[in-house]
């Protein structure tokens, strides 16, 4: 047994779900279905979910919610009559927003939560309905009835072991499932969603509970290129990497797969193949256990913006017990995690996701570091990029990081930050924003031209 994960591209239009049909109906194997919220038809288009989060602010602040609903509306309403089903459907994915927006907002983020996910629940009632009326037995699938459980607020939502015990019933059914990616329930009922691009976590949940021969995510590219098919030029394309490669690539920048959508997949020891819904017979990019990595030591290159650096220093801050966790205190106290924390005798610099900062936290962050700490200096930078280079074959390579600054050097940019991660498959350069595009193609051209990856 298969689960095929269709992500947003796959079930922008009509068009989109017609060929989505055509590889269900390719192979009876794939017997799970997940799917999307419909996402962009075109570059300037707007993703489904984007729209509900608009709808969700303007009925939160109490405004009218005439328009955001009538453009979600219309979307749905687009693909309905394209694809020939009648207006029962309709019918209920309306009636099903209106339901939703009528419900309690005391609890801002869970409201929003539930708006979001209609995105994704109407999808795949859509879509069963369309695979219906075209002979493929399919049924849709609601994640609290099939048991996906997750935690509740504060923490991130994330699924509950017992989760995958209920799901693995889903194994026993005769249809085709039809699965909403993207939100799971509390054990109360509360819905919620996971982070943006979660309906991959969905899918290798499922994957890993019903132990499916191959968990397949099909997008809108027809593998997993060594670097971002929008920076470099016709990258190569990575036949194979492992969960880890692809764990490191996909934290900073490979939009392609969620990263924890990883985990759940690689405890179970399903393999993943990232596939294309436009080109279905495009063998596409395995991610497996373990790889030959001699041919090629570098597998990818991944950037993401949107970091900041704490920057303290402080003299024989090296002989103070305790200055690390005091510090990290400080951040925890305002809600932020961290991402790495180079060092050196007298200074640290911890680097976070931007998002989590706002000028108030700033504030009180550097306030509370000069006063409890003591501290000479502190400050905070934003607009940082990380770059990271991936491979399993790096660790046994001589030379490599000299490779890389020397790209960095040619380039004449400066390095702030270089961590060569613990992982052992990957090395993390971080550099000002604004000289993310320079680098990633100066450190393709070093490690890719002329070269093929296997
Ligand atoms: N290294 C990479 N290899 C392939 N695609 C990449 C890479 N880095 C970024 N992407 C982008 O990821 C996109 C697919 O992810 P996403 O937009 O989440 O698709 P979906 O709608 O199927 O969920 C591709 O269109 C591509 O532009
Ligand atoms: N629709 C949600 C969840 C998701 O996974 O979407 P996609 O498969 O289009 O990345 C989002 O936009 O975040």
């Amino acid at each position: 047994m298969k689960v095929s994960k269709f992500g947003g591209t796959s079930v922008a239009s009509a068009q989109q779900i017609k060929k989505v049909a055509a590889i269900i109906k390719a192979e009876p194997a794939r017997k799970i279905i997940v799917v999307s919220a419909p996402g962009k038809r075109f570059v300037e288009d707007v993703k489904v979910t984007d729209l509900l989060i608009n709808l969700s602010a303007a009925a939160l602040r109490d405004e009218s919610t005439k328009e955001p609903l009538a453009q979600v509306v219309a979307r749905y309403s687009e693909i309905t009559d394209e694809l020939g089903l009648d207006n029962t459907i309709k019918h209920v994915i309306e009636t099903d927003l209106l339901n939703r927006l009528q419900a309690d907002k005391s609890s801002p983020p869970l409201f929003a939560d539930s708006i979001k996910a209609s995105g994704e629940d109407n999808s795949a009632k859509l879509i069963a309905a369309y695979l219906t009326s075209i002979g493929l037995p399919a049924e849709y699938v609601n994640p609290f009835d099939a048991g996906l459980f997750v935690n509740d607020l504060p923490e991130r939502a994330q699924a509950l072991p017992e989760a995958y015990e209920r799901l693995a019933t889903l194994q026993h059914k005769q249809t085709i499932t039809v699965f909403p990616g993207f939100f799971g329930y509390t054990r109360n009922g509360t819905l919620r969603t996971f982070e943006r691009g979660g309906s991959d976590i969905t899918g290798s949940i499922l994957a890993a509970a019903v132990k499916a021969e191959l968990y397949e995510n099909f997008t809108d590219v027809d593998c997993v290129f060594a670097a971002n098919p929008r920076v470099v030029n016709n990258p190569v394309e990575i036949e194979q990497m492992t969960y880890r490669e692809m764990r490191e690539l996909s934290y900073a920048g490979f939009a392609v797969l969620h990263d924890e959508a990883l985990m759940p997949v690689f405890k179970a020891a399903v393999p993943l193949c990232i596939r294309n819904t436009n080109n279905p017979s495009a063998p596409g990019t395995m991610i497996v256990a373990e790889r030959d990595h001699s041919l090629h030591p570098v597998t990818g290159i991944s950037a993401d913006s949107g970091f900041s650096t704490l920057y303290v220093s402080k003299y024989l801050m090296n002989r103070e017990i305790g200055f690390g966790r005091k510090l990290l205190q400080i951040l925890e106290d305002e809600a932020i995690s961290y991402e790495h924390i180079p060092s050196g005798i007298d200074n640290l610099s911890v680097i976070l996701r931007s998002h989590q900062l706002t000028t108030d936290k700033e504030q009180r962050i550097i306030d509370r570091v000069k006063s409890e700490l003591n501290a000479d200096d502190v400050h905070i930078r934003s607009d940082f990029s990380m770059i990271v280079l991936v491979g399993e074959g790096m660790n046994n390579q001589k030379g490599l990081t000299a490779r890389a600054a020397n790209a960095f050097a040619r380039t004449g940019v400066n390095i702030e930050m270089i961590n060569q991660g613990s992982s052992e498959v990957s090395l993390v350069f971080g550099i000002l924003k604004a000289d993310e595009q320079k680098i990633v193609n100066e450190l393709y051209k070093e490690f890719f031209e002329p070269a093929l990856v296997h």
